[in-house]
């Protein structure tokens, strides 16, 4: 059998160990912490090999919640239930699982006797049944939509409404393993000289936009050439249409010098591609101000610079001095629904209702961001979300408010693109693998 690799560890550290770390891990996602913070409270050398296992316990959640409810009716104390979901979540598939299932049950079982002695005859009872009766659970659990997808079942009734065709391919794409896009500086080489680059340091990539480079497989930061120099960053493919789209081309393309605000910038990806297509004044907002510190060592890091101020972008008598901007980019806090493959605890955290609240924030901020547009400017509206509510819809309600706002040609939803890359495109031309974006150009008439 084609197994994954287990996730790389010290030799030292036993499996029992990564898996009651990732059970914390889980517990914790299940009482509505982000893995991220999850993961910082795990001691460093038993991080990486949590995170890997967590992640593949997330993506599979919905399918051991179906199977440990089948197992035992009563949920037995958080972090013990957690357990149980970790490694039925890791065995259920047995062509998936990084380690054979007898090992992943027998080191779940040392796990408990660690921490929770008195509940090992439970969990050795339970996973013990599970291994003897794997295919006949797994059959029972297949008609649950939840157990299926391993999405909550308000997340697939909305994408089966937003995107009837499409629905099912979204969700999988959610389930695979995230390509590593690259961004080239584009005032320091171009993909084909980088490309030369990865390959004298052993690594493949493949070519996949004008600074884009799909690695072959992903490795850490620190054995990319130049990134510590700023050469390289690490950023989507749909996530570099924002800011070519903002400064455009030929006699649209913004002259140098332009102000341009940058409404929601934190990490910076976007700030920094911004910096490096032109010559920009740009002010960075951010209303999180430990976030917006990594606009500052990113710009820092590529050797460019930019205004950085915390501030709400709603309230812009907090952060503006009264002159025009030529361009806006505002970013919008969203669900973030269209990378959940490279966040798999988003699904489990979010809520239903917390997509109208969503909306209510994007639609205040660009209320709040319009007047400060020059006319004649243009505003990049994008999320990272896939619900139509935070993208079309908004748009469309905003056409029809705003007078003087009309669309130019924009991607609209582009729809996450999965490793095979053949499915889900719905607008625009991009085939390489890709996160979910909604991008709208908005202009503004001249007076
Ligand atoms: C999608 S992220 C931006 C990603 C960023 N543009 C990039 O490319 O790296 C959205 C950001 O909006 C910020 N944010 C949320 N509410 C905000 C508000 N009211 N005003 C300004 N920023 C806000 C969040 O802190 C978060 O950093």
């Amino acid at each position: 059998m084609n197994r994954p690799s287990p996730p790389s560890a010290p030799a030292a550290l036993p499996l029992s160990r990564l898996l009651a770390h990732t059970a914390d891990a889980v517990q914790a996602v299940r009482a509505g912490q982000s893995l991220n913070d999850a993961l910082a409270a795990c001691p460093a050398e038993a991080r990486p090999g949590t995170q890997a296992l967590s992640f593949q316990v997330l993506r599979s959640l919905g399918r051991a919640q179906a199977l440990r409810e089948r197992l035992a009716k009563r949920a037995p104390a958080a972090w013990v239930d957690a357990l149980l979901l970790s490694a039925l979540g890791l065995a259920w598939d047995a062509e998936a699982a990084p380690y054979a299932e007898h090992t992943l049950v027998d080191q779940a079982v040392e796990a408990v006797k660690q921490r929770e002695r008195a509940q090992a005859p439970f969990v050795n009872a339970v996973l013990r049944r599970f291994l003897r009766e794997r295919d006949d659970l797994v059959r029972a659990t297949d008609g649950d939509a939840v157990a299926r997808w391993n999405h909550p079942g308000w997340w697939i009734k909305r994408l089966r409404r937003d995107w009837p065709p499409h629905w099912q391919t979204l969700l999988a794409v959610n389930n695979e393993r995230p390509p590593m896009t690259l961004r080239v500086h584009a005032r320091r080489g171009t993909p084909q000289g980088y490309q030369h680059r990865l390959q004298e340091a052993g690594l493949g990539g493949r070519i996949v936009g004008p600074h884009a480079i799909r690695l072959d497989a992903p490795v850490a930061v620190n054995r990319l050439p130049g990134f510590a120099d700023g050469d390289v960053s690490v950023q989507d493919l749909a996530a570099q249409w924002a800011a070519p789209l903002l400064v455009g081309s030929g006699a649209q393309a913004l002259p140098a010098g332009a102000r341009v605000l940058d409404a929601c910038a934190a990490p910076g990806g976007k700030t920094a591609h911004l910096l490096e297509l032109a010559d920009l004044d740009v002010l960075a907002l951010d209303s999180d101000a430990a976030r917006l510190a990594r606009v500052g060592e990113t710009l820092a890091r590529i050797g460019l610079q930019a205004e950085l101020k915390t501030a709400d972008a709603r309230d812009p008598a907090s952060f503006w001095d009264g002159r025009l901007f030529d361009a806006i980019l505002m970013d919008a806090p969203c669900s973030a629904s269209g990378i959940v493959r490279r966040h798999p605890d988003v699904r489990w955290l979010r809520r239903d209702s917390d997509i109208e609240a969503l909306a209510t924030i994007q639609r205040d901020m660009l209320h709040a961001l319009w007047p400060l547009l020059k006319p004649g400017g243009r505003l990049l509206y994008c999320t990272c979300s896939v619900f139509r509510a935070e993208g079309e819809q908004q748009i469309d309600a905003f056409l029809q408010r705003a007078s003087d706002a009309h669309g130019l040609p924009s991607p609209g939803h582009a729809l996450p693109v999965p490793h095979n890359g053949t499915a889900a495109v719905v607008s625009g031309t991009e085939t390489a693998a890709h996160d979910g974006f909604f991008y709208a150009v908005l202009h503004k008439r001249p007076a």
